[in-house]
């Protein structure tokens, strides 16, 4: 399976500091709809989170989201969607966790509709593009290799 088949997901510190009795459930649902290759918990410092989030820098929510970011514990995942006719994953998981805004996210049946408590707070992260995911990928997961 091609590198660029997989996206980074991140269950963000707004779930692990106020709804970790949720996490099973979540993982759960993640995996009625994708295959979870990798997954670790960690905390990133804040100029891990910088870096992680440098085509924000300049931005208003900037700081306030590299601040979130860093402040408790993380679980970056990779997934890829279990539909094998799927040739990219980017689409699915970003379509199933919903808008970036709150308010939008839950109009629809969606990860953070359900969670997600602010436009900054939304409960999770999804790679934009491939190439974004390659990265993010390498960033969480330096020794991960692709099953081909
Ligand atoms: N208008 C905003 N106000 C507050 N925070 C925001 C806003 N827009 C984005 N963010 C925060 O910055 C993150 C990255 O923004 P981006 O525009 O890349 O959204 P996204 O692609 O939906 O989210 P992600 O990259 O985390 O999957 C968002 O997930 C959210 O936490």
């Amino acid at each position: 399976m091609s590198l660029t088949r997989y996206t980074l997901a991140i269950i963000k510190p707004d779930i692990l500091e106020k709804q970790s009795k949720s996490i099973e459930k979540i993982l759960s649902t993640i995996q009625e709809k994708f295959i979870i290759h990798e997954k670790k918990q960690l905390q990133l410092t804040i100029e891990q989170a910088e870096q992680f989030y440098s085509d924000h820098r300049g931005k208003f929510f900037y700081e306030r989201l590299v601040c979130f970011m860093s402040r408790g514990p993380i679980i970056p995942l990779v997934l890829s969607e279990k539909n094998v006719n799927s040739s990219s994953s980017i689409k699915p998981w970003r379509d199933f966790i919903g808008p970036t805004h709150r308010d939008k996210a839950r109009e629809i049946n969606c990860l953070r509709g359900q969670f997600g408590t602010s436009d900054t707070k939304n409960a999770f992260h999804g790679s934009g593009s491939e190439k974004e995911a390659v990265d993010e990928i390498k960033f969480f997961f330096p020794d991960f290799k692709s099953d081909l």
